[in-house]
């Protein structure tokens, strides 16, 4: 008979978008239901570029957890142009535990990040001297360049030149979509590894377009056609260690994602350790969920493993359509009114 309930070391989400002051009401108890520990993303508007401002959005994240909840939220810096080798030594100092590289212009909030990827070598440097990982937003922004090649030649690029000129780096390839991510991390060095969402690996770009455009299945890098998705499926079922867990929970209103000129970004936090824990079902590999979610993440970052455990039991259950916000903006959630297989059980 199909295994009913699953009991997991709590994991760990190593790619999360929280925003920022009335929202963290929201989305820090979406994720502290069932994460110990997250990689906080640092795109906030002004973004977080020293370690004052990580320290000071660490407190106001502090402030959101929910009684009775633990929740360590772990702060990244967000590169620019102008920052230093000396940033990244500060940062080290004040707890930050890795930077994020965002290519200028290639997804949301990410206009004031870097233009000239050259120019960043000092700055590699650092964080391979402080063993601090540098994440990567791995797309190219060139217009020429078609939407659905930019992470492939961003690798060609950039990626594979920035992990061979920094023998001690640690990168990890964020949210990958492709095949040509899947086997550039396969066969690169124990120190590159990648973070999976729930949406590429349950999606694919049909998801997005066929029957009308659906707005909340658009996120950056932009879902795929199948045979890459697949691929993404059969490294989670590899149970590779260079594969972890990162939800990419990136909340927008439902106004700005229902728009024109909608923007990009899967509000997941409320269904994501369910939807992994399906997709690992589905694929027959249940038995690789916790070493994906609770302990490939926190043996790359040289983190320990969290002791406390979850329970996920097979019920089935609806995500809301709709999530209301005091301030009287909603939000569709990813997933909204589609049945979930796998349920969160509440501790009793
Ligand atoms: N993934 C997304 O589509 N959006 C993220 C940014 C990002 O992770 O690229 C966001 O902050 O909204
Ligand atoms: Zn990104
Ligand atoms: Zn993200």
């Amino acid at each position: 008979m199909a295994i009913q309930e699953l009991t997991i070391r709590t994991p760990d989400d190593w790619h999360l978008h929280l925003r920022d002051d009335a929202l963290l009401q929201e989305t820090v108890p979406a994720t502290s239901r069932c994460f110990e520990r997250a990689i906080i993303m640092p795109n906030l508007t002004p973004p977080v570029t020293t370690a004052a401002k990580a320290e000071a959005y660490r407190q106001r994240i502090l402030a959101a957890i929910p009684a009775g909840q633990r929740f360590e939220p772990l702060m990244t810096l967000y590169l620019t142009d102008q920052t230093s080798a000396q940033d990244i030594a500060d940062a080290k100092v004040a707890g930050v535990v890795a930077a994020k590289l965002y290519p200028a212009g290639a997804t949301t909030n990410s206009s004031a990040a870097v233009n000239s990827l050259e120019r960043l070598d000092p700055v590699f440097a650092a964080l391979a001297e402080a063993g601090m990982p540098l994440l990567v937003h791995g797309e190219v922004t060139d217009a020429e360049i078609d939407i659905f090649d930019r992470e492939k030649v961003f690798i060609d690029r950039h990626l594979s030149r920035i992990v061979a000129e920094h023998p001690q780096l640690k990168v990890v390839f964020e949210h990958i979509t492709t095949a040509d991510a899947v086997e550039f991390v396969q066969q690169g060095p124990e120190r590159l590894a990648a973070t999976l969402t729930p949406q590429h690996l349950l999606m694919n770009r049909n998801d997005l377009l066929v029957g009308g455009i659906r707005p909340h299945n658009y996120c950056l890098p932009i879902l795929k056609r199948a045979t890459h998705q697949q691929a993404l499926l059969d490294a989670v079922a590899s149970g590779s260690s260079k594969f972890f867990l990162g939800t990419d929970s990136a909340p927008h209103s439902q106004s700005s994602k229902e728009s024109s000129c909608g923007c990009a970004g899967c509000y997941s936090a409320w269904s994501a350790l369910e939807l992994y824990a399906q997709i690992f079902d589905n694929l027959g590999v249940l038995d690789k969920l916790e070493a994906f979610a609770s302990e490939h993440g926190a043996n790359f970052y040289g983190l320990p493993l969290n002791e406390s455990r979850l329970t996920l039991v097979r019920e089935s259950w609806t995500v809301p359509e709709r999530i209301q916000l005091p301030q009287g903006e909603s939000m569709v959630p990813f997933y909204a009114g589609r049945e979930v297989q796998w349920k969160l059980k509440q501790p009793s």
